[in-house]
């Protein structure tokens, strides 16, 4: 997908919001368990509950590879399902990678190539040569993370390094990477007032922004803080909206959420 194509379905659909595949069999309702694939089952009716009201799906890998084989393969239908009736979507393979660079290359291929993902979420740590494999793929894109929404961050995303903190390092020296035009960066909602420097360090990119919902981060702040002229953002809330009932209206009770969050997008862009 192209970068205008994106904030064409934002600007169309008046939503930034980014529905998080974060699929535990132990919080789905019980009635799903007894289909051939419950994850993909699930995945499948939160997909048909919430597609008009978000642009972007972002599946977590780990909670698909927890269930070995089986949960691979409902990754690759949900993908599929995704690809095959809606196109339109953003989407986002949430995996976390980052290696050498031949590794690198193998894991842009597994999520580009094999299962046409959109993007896949990637570390900075291993640096330059870990993340440019991933930006050689046309319309594809890696989502960098640069100062994230748990607590943990501040154990060295926020330590200062040459007289500034580390995530405005990353961010810094990521955006001369060969191909950083495909390049967007994670950065938590609940830390929502650190948006304002960070768009000055990168105005033009997407910011794919979690905690929103479980995690109790500010969709307000967010804006605030992180809109550009595009709008340039997306906002993924995952708990929130799949668990919002754990019975057999389940559904219902996710879009009823993704809806909630939608009309807040509309009226704050
Ligand atoms: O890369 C991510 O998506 C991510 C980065 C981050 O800083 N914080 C964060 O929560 N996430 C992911 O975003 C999702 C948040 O889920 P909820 O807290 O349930 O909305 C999970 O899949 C996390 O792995």
């Amino acid at each position: 997908m192209t970068l205008s194509h994106l904030s064409k379905q934002i600007e169309n659909k008046k939503s930034f919001l980014c529905v998080g595949l974060d699929i535990d069999l132990e919080k789905i309702p019980t009635h799903l368990l007894q289909e051939e694939d419950p994850i993909f089952a699930f995945s499948k009716a939160i997909i048909e509950a919430t597609h008009d009201l978000c642009v972007a799906y972002k599946p977590n890998t780990a909670f698909f590879e927890a269930y070995g084989v089986k949960g691979w393969m409902a990754l690759e239908k949900t993908i599929n399902y995704l690809n095959k009736n809606y196109p339109d979507h953003f989407t986002i393979a949430d995996a976390k990678r980052g290696d050498i660079g031949n590794t690198s290359t193998r894991y842009a291929k597994a999520f580009f190539e094999d299962l046409n993902f959109d993007s896949v979420t990637i570390a900075p740590y291993m640096g330059k040569d870990s993340v440019e494999p991933f930006l050689e793929f046309e319309d594809k894109f890696a989502i960098l993370l640069a100062l994230t929404s748990n607590q943990g961050a501040f154990d060295f995303q926020t330590k200062t390094v040459d007289e500034k903190p580390l995530y405005q390092e990353v961010l810094k020296t990521a955006s001369q990477y060969k191909n950083s035009d495909r390049l967007m960066y994670v950065v938590g909602a609940t830390k929502a007032e650190y948006l304002k420097e960070i768009r000055q360090i990168v105005p033009n990119s997407f910011l794919l922004v979690p905690g929103v919902g479980a995690q109790g981060g500010s969709l307000e702040e967010v804006v605030t803080y992180g809109k550009n002229d595009q709008v340039g953002l997306l906002v993924n809330s995952s708990r929130s909206i799949i668990y919002a009932s754990n019975d057999t209206d389940f559904a219902d009770a996710a879009r009823a959420k993704a809806l909630e969050l939608q009309k807040q997008m509309a009226e704050l862009i």
